[in-house]
């Protein structure tokens, strides 16, 4: 059986599109980064502690589990999901007319935890100008509130981005090539659970 642990719907549409049948299990873990911690030490851990969070409980030891996280990065700045729109003001002005890195990191492992692998996708993502009229706007939209970085690229967001490097169903949550990659490891087709009759 295949795991996906994570609470995101954006993540459970990415997985969808190259597995069929998988169950998912929310991870609860604390997202506090350590202090002196770097934000690419921080994602990885956070990844690996959702996994392993989910393989303590009732799983199989040929399960797969995938856990991943999505945190937005400006000047070293770890960025995760706001609290109060004053927290996406914030996050939201720090954001405009610049360019920021989008890291989303990868855990795969089995249910008995012998094999683990990891990794970190970074993306850059450059801003337009924002004005907090806008700002205002757009948190009236409802998009902002569940996204690292208060803005989703894939939906209203997409406006203020004027050019982005990297892997686009990262920034949305999940890395399509690098789960790929690590599910063929994992013994699991993506291109055959896709074959129609
Ligand atoms: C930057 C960005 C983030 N996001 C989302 C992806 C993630 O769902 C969320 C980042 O928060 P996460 O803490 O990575 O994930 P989550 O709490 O939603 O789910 P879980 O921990 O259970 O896996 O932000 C977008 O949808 N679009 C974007 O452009």
């Amino acid at each position: 059986m295949i795991i996906l642990a994570s609470a995101s719907p954006r993540r459970k549409e990415l997985l969808s599109t190259l597995v069929n049948a998988f169950e998912v299990r929310p991870a609860d873990i604390d997202e506090t980064p350590f202090s002196m911690e770097s934000p690419e030490e921080y994602v990885i851990r956070m990844a690996r502690e959702k996994a392993e969070a989910i393989a303590k409980h009732d799983v199989e030891h040929r399960d797969v589990i995938i856990a991943s996280d999505t945190s937005v990065v400006i000047d070293e700045q770890i960025l995760g999901k706001p609290e109060s729109f004053e927290h996406a003001k914030e996050m939201l002005r720090a954001l405009s007319g610049k360019t920021h890195q989008v890291m989303t990191s990868v855990c795969v492992c089995n249910g008995g935890l012998n094999r683990v692998a990891t990794c970190n996708v970074i993306s850059d993502v450059s801003f337009r100008e924002i004005s907090d009229l806008e700002i205002e706007h757009y948190w009236k939209t409802g998009e902002p509130c569940d996204k690292a970085g208060s803005y989703a690229i894939q939906g209203v967001g997409g406006m203020f981005v004027k050019h982005m490097s990297g892997s686009f169903s990262a920034v949305v949550g999940l890395p399509i090539y690098e789960v790929s990659q690590f599910l063929s490891e994992f013994g699991v087709s993506p291109l055959k659970e896709n074959i129609r009759e």
